[in-house]
């Protein structure tokens, strides 16, 4: 399978968090260096916020005019018409070295998020999760690059990637506490070229593993731990993806530029690819938020 870039995307310097907004039939990603979340919405691309500041991850909310927005240490919540923050619904306390990096909803309606050492190399990261309610919590400590999160479809597992260990660690997941229990096996990744990054899943139950300087997503049996399909992006850093367009029946790629060597370089490194899978997504979860 090949992937072809999105032409009138702006290309991001690192580009991550795609996300399909079912209801509105948009996409929305972040631009994590450049500072902004874009959407795409009728082949239209906008800035739908933007921000001096580290903008990590985006996510849905119970209201499509809303959105919540992982900057360099918080959790803010995005007013999409009027593109500004309406509030900080979390602040996690961290190393000034360190920023927050991906996020996704669970099925209850918490956001899930993580941190990363910007120097990638120590294990100063972590998970946390905000409740509806506001409470945050850490789940995890001792992470490197916090990365792709993703729930199989029973909920009765949690995959998460820090990324330079080179797996998908699987947990068993309670999602009525919103809690990890026991792990399981590792899916290991380290064979394959690239670290893996962000990640969907499926209506089959695979999961799809954008594979950071690889230029690949890997389709993936997290049952049988083994590398089922691919789909080539001709770009290298590829980040994160997720399923939209027409009955979820593509999947859209996130991109980085090779930066910041070649920042000013031309190409299509930066931009969103697509990918005609016939494989249908799932639909992304939204945080529950009273407006
Ligand atoms: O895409 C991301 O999730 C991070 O924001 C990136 O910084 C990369 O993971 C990292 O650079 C890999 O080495
Ligand atoms: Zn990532």
């Amino acid at each position: 399978m090949k992937a072809q870039a999105i032409y009138n995307v702006p290309r991001s310097i690192l580009g991550e968090g795609p996300v399909w907004d079912d209801r509105l039939n948009a996409l929305y990603w972040v631009d994590i260096i450049g500072g902004k979340v874009h959407g795409l919405k009728d082949n239209r691309v906008d800035t739908v916020f933007q921000i001096n500041d580290f903008v990590t991850c985006v996510a849905l909310t119970s209201n499509p005019n809303y959105l919540l927005v992982t900057l360099k240490d918080r959790v803010v919540l995005v007013d999409v018409n009027a593109r500004s923050i309406v509030k900080t619904l979390a602040k996690v306390d961290e190393p000034s070295t360190n920023r927050l990096n991906d996020c996704k909803v669970d099925a209850a309606g918490r956001l899930w998020f993580g941190s990363m050492d910007m120097n990638e190399r120590e294990p100063s990261g972590s998970l946390y999760v905000l409740d509806p309610s506001g409470t945050v919590r850490k789940v995890l400590s001792g992470v490197t690059i916090s990365n792709g999160i993703v729930w199989s479809l029973d909920n009765k597992f949690m995959y998460y990637i820090d990324s330079p260990t080179r797996k998908i660690m699987v947990f068993r997941f309670d999602l009525d506490k919103g809690e990890l229990m026991n792990k399981a096996m590792d899916i290991d990744l380290s064979r394959h070229e690239g670290i893996p990054d962000g990640m969907t899943i499926d209506s089959e139950g695979y999961l799809w593993v954008a594979m950071y300087g690889g230029g690949r997503v890997l389709r993936i049996d997290p049952g049988k731990r083994v590398v089922i399909d691919e789909v080539d992006v001709p770009v290298s850093y590829t980040t994160s993806c997720t399923f939209g367009g027409d009955g979820l029946m593509s999947l859209y790629i996130t991109t980085a530029r090779n930066y910041p060597r070649e920042v000013e370089r031309e190409g299509d490194d930066g931009k969103v690819f697509i990918a005609n899978t016939e494989i249908r997504g799932y639909t992304a979860n939204k945080y529950l938020v009273n407006l």
